[in-house]
């Protein structure tokens, strides 16, 4: 005979609902998994992105350039978002130079603006911010002649009014502002300001202007130098200085008129300069060099000079330090034309002609004797071997590195005061990622605020880090459940088994 069963598990082994209840659970849990985890999944699928877009023209001295940035539409404030994507350089010279024909001024902008449209979806096109900041060249022309630099500025107003993107305005921007919108885009682009690490000034040279840019601990001795912002909830104490005329073109200018001023008055003098390679020759206008606010002139010089070049860097450097005047900052801390500056302080990013002219010198790396050195062996090299090595430079660039370079390192050394030491804190930059160096991002991120005062409070966990955790959270339960049941029915089987 078989031993007796207890009555208790007799009783339950003809219970006819228990397996088809413990498999009715099994398979709302199976389902609830199943379902958390598809929506956690669907949830946080990628989303198409959908952007916004804005245009800055930078209508420089020497020639305008059209940006267009974009950015996800639903992380205005996050900085580091907005991205460069397209420029386009405008055919011939600056805007200032449509002084006498200004109805051509707006005109002239029309390829490079229908490029930039097209690169803004049709549907975004009526929302697309369009800005023009017109720079030191139109302060020259606003000098010289105001109601012509208002006729330039009206002629690229009315053209860009009527393209169907949203124009904003079209001004002559001042050299403060040019100075801290450059170290605004340099500090976004290295999202310094996100991170709340220490800035990098900003060191832009144009063709009529050059601005330096950084942030010092020094009080403000000279309170129109200094700009103070508050970003992403910390303070930035900005000394700014922007140089009308020692933008490198206009330096050239003063650096031929100075030396024009030891000749004898008579048509086709020849001018021998230092700063030009030997065997170039070229007869040029007087007024090239004269015709700006930026030359001191007796009458209006007419005729022509022979302009010769004598390839020599230290007389070249010697006549170069002659543009600028240094006895007046012999009692405070200054830079050159009595102008204060605060001790230099952090590295800088060197941009626009900065990079440039030392890119094509192979100058952006290595010290500054070293600098000093190849420029020395570059400007003494013949025109003619110049031009063989780079028969595809334009001559008009190939013919003034040497000059270029030369006013650079004056500039940097004698002018800014950056010394051997200091040298290595000068970064030669164009672009930081895709986007180039200028003051052109930093003027559309404050025209647009999109640079908040305040940090923005922000939930803890960004959002696929939220539903990855609920995933795992809804995987655990389940499996703690059924862990739970097990050890239950174990202890009542083992206390069961005691009974018997
Ligand atoms: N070598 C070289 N020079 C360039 C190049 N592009 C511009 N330049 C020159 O470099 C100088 C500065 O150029 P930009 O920074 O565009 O100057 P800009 O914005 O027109 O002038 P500002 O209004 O003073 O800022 C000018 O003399 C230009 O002619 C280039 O690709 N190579
Ligand atoms: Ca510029």
């Amino acid at each position: 005979m078989s031993p007796r069963q207890h009555p208790l598990l007799e009783m339950k082994t003809k219970n006819p609902w228990h397996r088809p209840l413990i498999i009715c659970v099994a398979i709302v849990f199976a389902v609830a998994v199943i379902g958390m985890v598809t929506t956690g999944v669907i949830q946080n699928r990628h989303i198409r992105q959908k952007y916004k877009y804005g245009i800055v023209l930078d209508a420089g001295s020497s020639h305008t350039s059209v940006y267009v940035y974009q950015w996800p539409a639903e992380k205005e404030n996050n900085t580091g978002m907005v991205q460069q994507t397209h420029v386009c350089n405008v055919k011939g010279k600056g805007i200032s130079s449509y002084a006498g024909s200004p109805d051509a001024a707006g005109s002239a902008l029309g390829e490079c603006m229908e490029e930039a449209r097209s690169k803004v979806p049709t549907e975004r096109q009526k929302e697309t911010p369009v800005y023009l900041g017109a720079t030191a060249g139109m302060r020259l022309l606003r000098m010289e002649n105001q109601s012509a630099s208002d006729q330039v500025l009206a002629s690229v107003e009315n053209f860009l009014k009527v393209t169907p993107l949203s124009y904003q305005g079209a001004c002559i921007i001042t050299g403060q502002e040019e100075g801290a919108y450059g170290w605004i885009t340099v500090n976004y682009l290295g999202d310094n300001f996100r991170k709340a690490q220490r800035t990098m000034g900003a060191l832009d040279l144009g063709g009529a202007s050059t601005q330096i840019t950084f942030v010092s601990g020094v009080e403000a001795q000279s309170p129109q130098d200094f700009i103070h912002f508050r970003l992403y909830g910390n303070e930035y104490h900005v000394y700014t200085h922007s140089f009308l005329c020692y933008g490198k073109d206009q330096a050239l200018r003063l650096a031929l008129s100075h030396r024009l001023r030891a000749l004898p008055e008579t048509t086709n003098s020849t001018l021998l300069d230092h700063c030009f390679h030997t065997g170039y020759r070229k007869q040029k206008d007087l007024s090239d060099v004269y015709d700006s606010p930026c030359v001191s002139k007796q009458g209006t010089p007419t005729g022509t000079f022979i302009h010769q070049g004598a390839g020599n860097w230290s007389l070249c450097h010697q006549h170069v330090q002659g543009l600028f005047n240094f006895s007046q900052c012999a009692k405070r801390s200054c830079s050159f034309n009595g102008v204060f500056q605060p001790p230099l302080q952090g590295t800088f990013g060197a941009f626009s002609a900065f990079f440039f002219v030392m890119n094509f010198l192979n100058l952006t790396s290595g010290s500054l004797d070293d600098a000093k050195q190849r420029l020395t062996s570059y400007c003494s090299t013949p025109w003619e071997k110049i031009q063989k090595d780079h028969p595809k430079v334009k001559e008009k660039y190939l013919s003034e590195y040497c000059f270029s370079g030369t006013y650079i390192l004056t500039l940097l050394e004698d002018g800014y005061n950056f010394t051997s030491d200091t040298w290595k804190e000068i970064k030669f930059i164009k672009k930081i990622g895709d986007s180039d160096a200028g003051w052109t991002l930093g003027y559309m991120l404050n025209m647009t605020n999109m640079i908040p005062a305040e940090a923005p409070d922000r939930p803890p966990l960004p959002h696929s880090g939220y539903v990855a955790v609920m995933v795992l959270l809804a995987l655990l339960l389940p499996g703690l459940l059924f862990l739970g049941y097990r050890l239950f029915r174990r202890s009542g089987s083992a206390s069961r088994k005691q009974i018997v």
